[in-house]
C-alpha cells in the first residue's frame, strides 16, 4: 500500500520548482513588457502563443496530459498577459478615454425626454427620478429619445432596459450600442396595474378592457373572473387610459398605472390588479456626454468577439481575475453578420477602480471592439 503522506511530500516538491520556475517565467516577461511600452508593440501575439502551444504539445510524452497542458500554458500566457496589461496601465500607456466625474446627477436645471405618453411607466419613472416638477418632453420612440439626447434637445433621457419578469428590452440595448449617450442612472419601478374607467362606471356593465399585451398578460388571473371582457391590445398602457377617456362609453376600460388615472381623469376601479407582487421595470437615464458620478459602482459595457471557441471566456476571465463581481450578461445578434453577436456585460466597479481599469484594458486589447456604455 502506497503512503498517501510520502506521494504528497513528492507533489510538494515538484510544486515548489512549478512555483520558482513560474516565478523566473513572470520576471521574463516583465522584460517583455518593458519591451513592449518602450517599442509600442501589442501585448497579444496569437502567432506566437500558438506557436508555443504547438511547440509544447510536441514535448509532452504521455498523449493523456496533451489536454491538460494545453489548457495550463494557455492560463500561463493569459496571466502574463494580464500582468502586462497592468505595467502598460501604470506606466501611463492607457487606452482610456477621458470623462467628467460629477458629485451627483443634476435633477434640477436640467429638460428630460421619454417615450410615450403621460401616465406610462417611464413617466412614472422620470417623475420618481426627477421629482414632480423637472421640464419634460415624450416622444413617439426610444430611438426618437436617444436621437433628443445625442442632439442636445434634452439634457437626460429615461428608457426601460428590463422588466424582472418578461426580460430585456432588446431596443434599447440596441439602441446603446448604437448611439454615444451614456447611462448616468438607474431607477427601478414597481410596476402596479390598476383597472381604470370613467368615473362611476359599474363593473357589471364593462364589455371591453383596453391594455399593452404585457398589461393585459400581467393580470390574466383577475381577468379570468371576467371572461366575457373583450380583450384589445393597445399600443400602451397609458395611451389605453386616454382612450377610455376619449370614448366617453362606460362599459370601456383600461389596465394601467394609477398615475395614468389621475392624467387623465379616470377613476381607479380596482387597484394592484397585476398576478405577481414583484414585477420591477429598471430603467437607465442617458446623456450625450462622458460624465459619471464619483461613487459610482456599476459598470456597463458592450463587446463584441470573434466566432472562434473560448473567446467569450477568456473576455470573461478579465473581470475574474481582477475579483470584480459580475452580475448580468446579455448577448444580442450583430446586425447584418449571421450568428455573430455582441455582449452586454454589467459588473460592479467604478471607472477609477485599478482592477477596472485592468479589466477593460485587458478586453480592450482581446475583443474585436468595446464599448463603455456607463458607469453608475
Ligand atoms: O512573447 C511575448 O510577446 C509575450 O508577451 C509573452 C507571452 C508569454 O507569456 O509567453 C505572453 C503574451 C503573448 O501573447 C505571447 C507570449
Amino acid at each position: 500500500m502506497l503512503d498517501l503522506g510520502e506521494i504528497r511530500e513528492k507533489i510538494d516538491g515538484i510544486d515548489k520548482q512549478l512555483v520558482s520556475l513560474f516565478e523566473e517565467r513572470m520576471a521574463l516577461c516583465h522584460s517583455v513588457a518593458e519591451y513592449k511600452i518602450s517599442t509600442g508593440k501589442k501585448v497579444l501575439d496569437t502567432e506566437r502563443e500558438n506557436a508555443k502551444l504547438a511547440a509544447i504539445t510536441k514535448m509532452v510524452q504521455n498523449p493523456e496530459n496533451v489536454h491538460a497542458i494545453n489548457d495550463l500554458f494557455s492560463q500561463i500566457m493569459a496571466n502574463s498577459r494580464k500582468m502586462q496589461y497592468r505595467l502598460l496601465e501604470e506606466n501611463g500607456q492607457t487606452l482610456r478615454e477621458p470623462y467628467e466625474a460629477v458629485n451627483e446627477v443634476d435633477k434640477t436645471n436640467c429638460k428630460v425626454v421619454y417615450q410615450g405618453v403621460p401616465g406610462a411607466y417611464s413617466y412614472i419613472a422620470m417623475k420618481r427620478y426627477f421629482g414632480e416638477n423637472v421640464e419634460n418632453f415624450h416622444v413617439p420612440t426610444w430611438r426618437d429619445a436617444m436621437e433628443a439626447v445625442k442632439m442636445g434637445k434634452a439634457d437626460y433621457a429615461v428608457l426601460p432596459i428590463e422588466n424582472s419578469t418578461a426580460g430585456i428590452v432588446a431596443g434599447v440595448y440596441d439602441l446603446l450600442q448604437e448611439y454615444n449617450n451614456y447611462i448616468i442612472a438607474e431607477t427601478y419601478i414597481k410596476v402596479e396595474h390598476a383597472l381604470l374607467g370613467l368615473p362611476g362606471t359599474d363593473l357589471d356593465k364593462v364589455t371591453t378592457v383596453y391594455s399593452h399585451p404585457q398589461g393585459l398578460m400581467q393580470c390574466e388571473g383577475f381577468l379570468e373572473q371576467h371572461k366575457d371582457w373583450n380583450q384589445i391590445s393597445q399600443a400602451n398602457t397609458a395611451q389605453s387610459a386616454q382612450k377610455v377617456l376619449l370614448e366617453k362609453n362606460p362599459s370601456h376600460v383600461a389596465i394601467a398605472s394609477e398615475e395614468a388615472a389621475q392624467v387623465y381623469g379616470l377613476e381607479v376601479l380596482k387597484h394592484k390588479i397585476n398576478d405577481l407582487d414583484n414585477n420591477t421595470t429598471r430603467f437607465v437615464i442617458v446623456t450625450n456626454t462622458r460624465k459619471f458620478v464619483k461613487n459610482a459602482k456599476k459598470m456597463s459595457i458592450v463587446f463584441e468577439t470573434a466566432n472562434e471557441a473560448g473567446t467569450l471566456y477568456n473576455l470573461l476571465s478579465h473581470i475574474i481575475y481582477n475579483g470584480l463581481n459580475m452580475n448580468k450578461i446579455e448577448s444580442r445578434p450583430i446586425e447584418g453578420r449571421e450568428w455573430e453577436f455582441r455582449f452586454f456585460v454589467d459588473f460592479e466597479g467604478n471607472i477609477d477602480d485599478p482592477r477596472v481599469i485592468n479589466a477593460l484594458r485587458g478586453i480592450e486589447e482581446e475583443s474585436k471592439k468595446i464599448k463603455l456604455l456607463g458607469n453608475y
